[in-house]
This record gives structure tokens, sequence and C-alpha cells, in this order.
């Protein structure tokens, strides 16, 4: 059991977190060693699965990452950017690997990433389950397979909490359709309609969000051309497919060299 590598859960009272601490401390091929919370967070220094309102994992909740990241070989991140930018410089310093799962980052804070990724092995993905990251493999031959007759929109649909939007996952899918088809996806991103828009220009990729309820994540690639549609879905119901995929980056990026890789490295897709 000692020598499973020891991970660390930061935001461990969110969605994603709890979910995470559940699934590592189920594990046997990993162990939970430490959670961690914003300072002043209701939970510090209690044991993490008595938050949870379950039995005691001999885990508790800290705000110290220092302390956390010394007994750990591994941290799992679903938090905010401003708390990943920082985890990321400490675990580098500590030569964890760093499986970040939070999206909203920008191309600021992913320089800093960069810079951290040069000490220690990052895992980063806008969404790191299985299906959806087959289903940015497919987009991305779709979109090799079909010209500019064909309109791409991505349209996604998440609970009201979101902060976010695009999500994470249709940025992959709509830089997957930019990849397919040798454009950049910053020149054609076509995001946030409204107003008098003017007809869609050829060639741009359009984004769509919806918010409500308690929607774990939904995304559709629609490939419209006159006459057809090719529509490509994913529908998330369970948290736990991320956290599968998460808990496996973390353990394949051990022994790995230092330097940033997603889940398709992991998955080898
Ligand atoms: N890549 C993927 O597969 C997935 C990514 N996500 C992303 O993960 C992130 C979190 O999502 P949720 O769990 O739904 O959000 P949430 O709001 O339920 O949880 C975030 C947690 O992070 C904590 N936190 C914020 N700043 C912190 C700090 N400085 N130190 C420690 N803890 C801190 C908050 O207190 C909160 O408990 C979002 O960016 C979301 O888009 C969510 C699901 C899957
Ligand atoms: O915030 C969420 O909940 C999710 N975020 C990720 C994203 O932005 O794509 C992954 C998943 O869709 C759930």
């Amino acid at each position: 059991m000692a020598d499973l590598p020891g991970i660390v859960v930061t935001g461990a009272s969110g969605r994603m977190g709890q979910m995470l601490a559940r699934s590592i401390a189920a594990s046997d091929r990993a162990r939970l060693v430490a959670c961690i919370e914003r300072e002043g967070h209701p939970w510090i220094g209690r044991d993490i699965g008595e938050c949870m309102g379950g039995a005691a994992m001999g885990v508790l909740v800290t705000d110290d990452p220092l302390e956390a990241f010394a007994k750990a070989q591994g941290v799992v991140d679903f938090t905010a950017p401003a708390a990943t930018v920082g985890f990321a410089a400490l675990a580098a310093q500590a030569r964890l690997v760093h499986v970040i799962g939070t999206t909203g980052l920008e191309p600021a804070d992913l320089e800093k990433l960069e810079a951290a990724s040069r000490h220690a092995v990052i895992v980063r993905a806008g969404n790191m389950s299985l299906g959806v990251n087959l289903l940015v493999r497919m987009t991305q031959k779709i979109a090799a397979a079909l010209d500019e007759d064909w309109d791409v929109e991505v349209v996604e649909a998440h609970h009201r909490m979101k902060v976010d939007a695009p999500s994470g996952t249709a940025l992959m899918l709509g830089r997957a359709a930019a990849e397919g088809r040798g454009i950049s996806l910053e020149d054609h991103m076509d995001s946030g309609r409204h107003g008098i828009t003017g007809a869609r220009k050829r060639g741009d990729i359009g984004f769509s969000a919806i918010r409500g309820g308690d929607v774990v994540g939904e995304h559709d690639v629609i490939f419209a051309a006159d006459g057809e549609r090719v529509v490509l879905r994913h529908l998330a119901t369970d948290r736990g497919i991320f956290a599968r995929g998460a808990l496996r980056a973390v353990l394949w990026g051990q022994g790995q060299k230092p330097g940033q890789y997603d889940m398709m490295d992991v998955l080898g897709l």
C-alpha cells in the first residue's frame, strides 16, 4: 500500500473534488494522501470522508499545499484558473505529476503552466473522459474529409453553476475541427452571436452554450451542408467518467519526462 503513488486532490469540496476524493480513496492503484481547499473554507482541518457525509477516510482537508505536496507523487486539480496556476508552480518545485482539469484558462495562465512544465509533468485536458477524447479524434477526421461547404457548429450544455464558456470540451472539439481543416481556430472562431450578425462567414467554426439545471455536460459537433447534416454527440451523465480519466492520467504521468501532455497521450489516441 505504501508503494502506491500518493495523490492530493485540490478543490476537495467541489463537484469534481468530491468525486475525485472518493474515486482515488477507492482505488487499489493509488493512495489519497491529502485534500486541499481554499483558506477559510469550513472543511479545513476535518476528515474528508466525514465532510462528504460518510465514514472517516483518515485524510484531512488542509489549506497548506506545501505540506500536502511533501507527502505526494501527484496532484489532481479541478479548481479555478488562478488556483491552478499557483498549484502548478508548487507542484513543479516538488516534482509532482500535476493533472489539470480546470477550464477557462487564459493565454497568460497557459504561459505559466508552460514554465512549470519545464520541471515537472503536467497532463491537462478540458475533458478527461474516454468518450470525449474519441469524439475529438472523430471530429478531426471528419473535418479533414469535408470542405467548407460544410459549416461546423459546436453546441454545449452544462449545469447552471458553470462559470466559463465556451466549455473546455467545446474548445477541444472546435480546435480539432480547425486542425482537420488546416486552419487556426483563433482566426475562425464565431462565439456568442447576438443581434444583426450578418450571414454566417464561410469557414467559421461556431460555438453556442446552454446553461441550466444539473446537466453534467453535453456536446454536439454539427457539420451542416445544403440538404444534409452530420451530428456527433457526447452525453456525460456521471462525473465519474472525468475522475476515472484523471486517475489514469496521474498514474500514467509517473516516470514521464517533464513537459505538457494531454489525454490523447495518456489514452494513446
Ligand atoms: N477536464 C475535465 O474533464 C473536467 C473539468 N471540469 C472543470 O473543473 C473545474 C471545477 O469544476 P467543479 O468541480 O464543477 O467546480 P466547483 O466550483 O464545484 O469546485 C471548485 C472547487 O475549487 C475550490 N477552490 C477554488 N480556489 C481554490 C484554491 N485557491 N485553493 C483550493 N481550492 C480552491 C473551490 O472552493 C471549490 O470547492 C472547472 O474549471 C470545470 O470546468 C469539470 C469537470 C470535468
Ligand atoms: O464545468 C463542468 O462541469 C465541466 N467542465 C468541462 C468543460 O468545460 O468542458 C468538462 C465537462 O464538460 C464538465
